[in-house]
């Protein structure tokens, strides 16, 4: 991404949200990008979702421009599960690979693998009002991943949830994210969940955003299920978190 802008137009004002963005995403990385509310982390999400184009600059996958129309290359979870009431949870995980012919043997294997991974094999045939806000983003998340996307767009999955189930969200998509080696980029005003989870971490500017911080972690990788609070403590983890907000708040 090369100095990516936008302004947005209205018929009132322009808003310019980003400016000179400039970021490579590493396959394989676990982005998480922060930022005061309204600086433009959604907007970027948007982008490189293909739900809105850049007014300035470039954004490029494989050195070629990015498709400027959303497909299920880059899949998209979004802080409300947007799953079909009138599907179960089967049939919702199974809708983007019915919409492309997958054959129904090889959609079931899919299915179960990712509903395994994601813990709800038990709950497939049950309807998504059956189940509580972490198993409905789970489901979610499932639903994203058997499309089998280049890139995994997360904007705040885990904002509404209550503090244990955010926990065990995000030891679930840490284990997801190893275990497939997918790219996700997350977006998130939790600067703990960020370095909990980011081998990537960006901090915008307030609006219009621009990236004044950028940090390379390895923790992701080292921490195991259920341990994550200890490193909360941890000096170097203390030091980067107020550092992070002293950037975010300034
Ligand atoms: N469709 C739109 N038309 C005009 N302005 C918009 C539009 N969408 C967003 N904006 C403005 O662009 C700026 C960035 O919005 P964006 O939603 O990307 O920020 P954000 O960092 O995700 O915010 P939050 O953290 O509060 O969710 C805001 O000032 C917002 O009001």
């Amino acid at each position: 991404m090369h100095n990516v802008g936008l302004t947005y137009q209205t018929d009132k004002q322009m808003v310019t949200a980003l400016e000179n963005i400039n970021l490579q995403i590493e396959e394989g990385s676990f982005v998480c990008v922060l930022g005061p509310s309204g600086c433009g982390k959604t907007t970027l999400l948007r982008i490189i979702a293909g739900f809105h184009q850049a007014t300035n600059g470039e954004v490029l996958l494989d050195n070629e421009p990015i498709s400027p129309k959303p497909d299920e290359h880059r899949g998209v979870v979004f802080q409300q599960q947007m799953l079909y009431p009138w599907l179960n949870i089967e049939k919702n995980v199974e809708f983007g690979l019915k919409m492309r012919n997958v054959p129904p043997i090889e959609r079931r294997r899919i299915v179960d693998h990712y509903l395994e991974m994601v813990g709800l094999l038990q709950f497939k045939k049950s309807k998504s009002y059956e189940l509580s806000g972490g198993m409905k983003q789970r489901a979610s998340i499932a639903r994203v991943l058997a499309n089998d996307p280049r890139i995994v767009l997360m904007d705040e999955p885990f904002g509404a949830l209550d503090a244990m189930t955010k926990e065990q969200m995000q030891d679930n998509i840490r284990n997801i994210w190893r275990e497939t080696n997918k790219t996700i980029f997350f977006i998130t005003h939790d600067v703990e969940e960020a370095l909990l989870l980011g081998t990537h971490i960006i901090v915008l500017s307030s609006r219009p955003g621009r990236i004044i911080k950028e940090l390379h972690s390895e923790l992701p990788y080292d921490i195991e299920e259920g341990r994550s609070r200890m490193y909360r403590s941890e000096k170097d983890f203390v030091i980067k978190r107020e550092e992070i907000i002293n950037l975010i708040s300034s």
